[in-house]
């Protein structure tokens, strides 16, 4: 899925079409943004980014367009936009859906006309940027519910990126893991070379809510504690339906932690990134429960 998504961001990444990122909080679009920002002809020139959630609608307006001199009380002096900091380069809009109407009338004109004001200016500005937009809402939801424009949303759904979230890659985890820790080492300055196995089985069977981001979270106050330079991983936020499981038998909620492991794992039983060494017992063990609690691979499941 990852290397799917890497393919699409060496194809677009030249081109100067609109990208809209997708995918849940702390997933990584940020960086996949900055890496759409370096592997294009842009790449010398700046990637300015906006919070779009961190700005009232007024404000916001004066981040993107600028502003000149007495414009609005408190603006003693002229101040360029993130659109014209950007110009030649990439602006990222970051939680774009968090845009209220208004401002998203704003942009949606200067995105048709390429072209705008600073705020109490007459003087049009051209800029020539390439737009990247990321959100966390499905935002076609969001047109649904009256809260996005719709034609807005089309100017930017021109290239759309999904950024898995890490529970369905969780493959990914040890190369995560080391890249993580290599840049633990130089932030903590320390020299931890890994993760136990039994470390790593409790990183593989968690779900991460919170993604990548919750992952280096975890792997830093490890790094921070440990005495060692092996991470055991000794507090994990409980996340197993065992206990979570209301009105369930044993059986019924052991089932649904061996099917959601072996699904998020692509059915793989044995070896180390098998559902046996995740769940922490023998591939054989694992075969007769599920024979046991009736546990089947779908045919349409991958
Ligand atoms: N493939 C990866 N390798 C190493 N670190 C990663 C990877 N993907 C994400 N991260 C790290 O995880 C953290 C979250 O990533 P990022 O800020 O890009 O996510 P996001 O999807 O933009 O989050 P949000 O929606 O909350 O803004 C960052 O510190 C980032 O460096």
């Amino acid at each position: 899925m990852i290397r799917h998504m890497i393919q699409q961001l060496h194809l677009v990444a030249n081109t100067d079409s609109t990208v809209l990122i997708c995918g849940e909080n702390g997933t990584g679009k940020e960086l996949v943004a900055r890496n759409l920002h370096q592997l294009s002809h842009r790449k010398d020139k700046p990637m300015i980014s906006v919070n779009c959630a961190a700005f009232s609608a007024s404000l916001l307006e004066s981040e993107l367009f600028g502003h000149e001199k007495g414009a609005f009380t408190g603006a003693t002096s002229r101040r360029k936009g993130r659109f014209e900091l950007a110009h030649q380069g990439t602006l990222f809009l970051d939680e774009v859906a968090e845009l209220s109407l208004e401002a998203q009338s704003k942009l949606l004109r200067v995105i048709q006309e390429q072209s705008f004001e600073r705020l109490g200016g007459s003087e049009t500005i051209q800029v020539d940027i390439r737009l990247v937009a990321a959100s966390h809402h499905d935002l076609l939801k969001r047109v649904e519910l009256g809260l996005f424009r719709m034609d807005l949303y089309y100017r930017l759904n021109v290239f759309p990126i999904q950024v898995p979230p890490l529970r369905a890659r969780i493959d990914d985890i040890p190369e995560l893991v080391s890249h993580i820790l290599h840049s633990l080492n130089r932030k903590l300055g320390k020299k931890i070379r890994g993760v136990s196995q039994k470390g790593l089985q409790k990183l593989m069977a968690y779900t991460w809510p919170g993604n990548v981001r919750e992952l280096q979270n975890i792997l830093e106050r490890e790094a921070i504690l440990s005495q060692s330079d092996i991470l055991h991983i000794h507090a994990m936020p409980n996340s197993n339906p065992l206990t979570q499981a209301h009105g369930q038998t044993l059986a019924e909620a052991e089932a649904l932690h061996i099917e959601q492991t072996l699904k998020r794992l692509h059915w793989r039983i044995s070896g180390p990134l098998g559902a046996a060494n995740v769940l922490g017992v023998p591939a054989s063990t694992l075969r007769s429960r599920m024979k046991k609690l009736g546990i089947k691979r779908q045919s349409t499941e991958t």
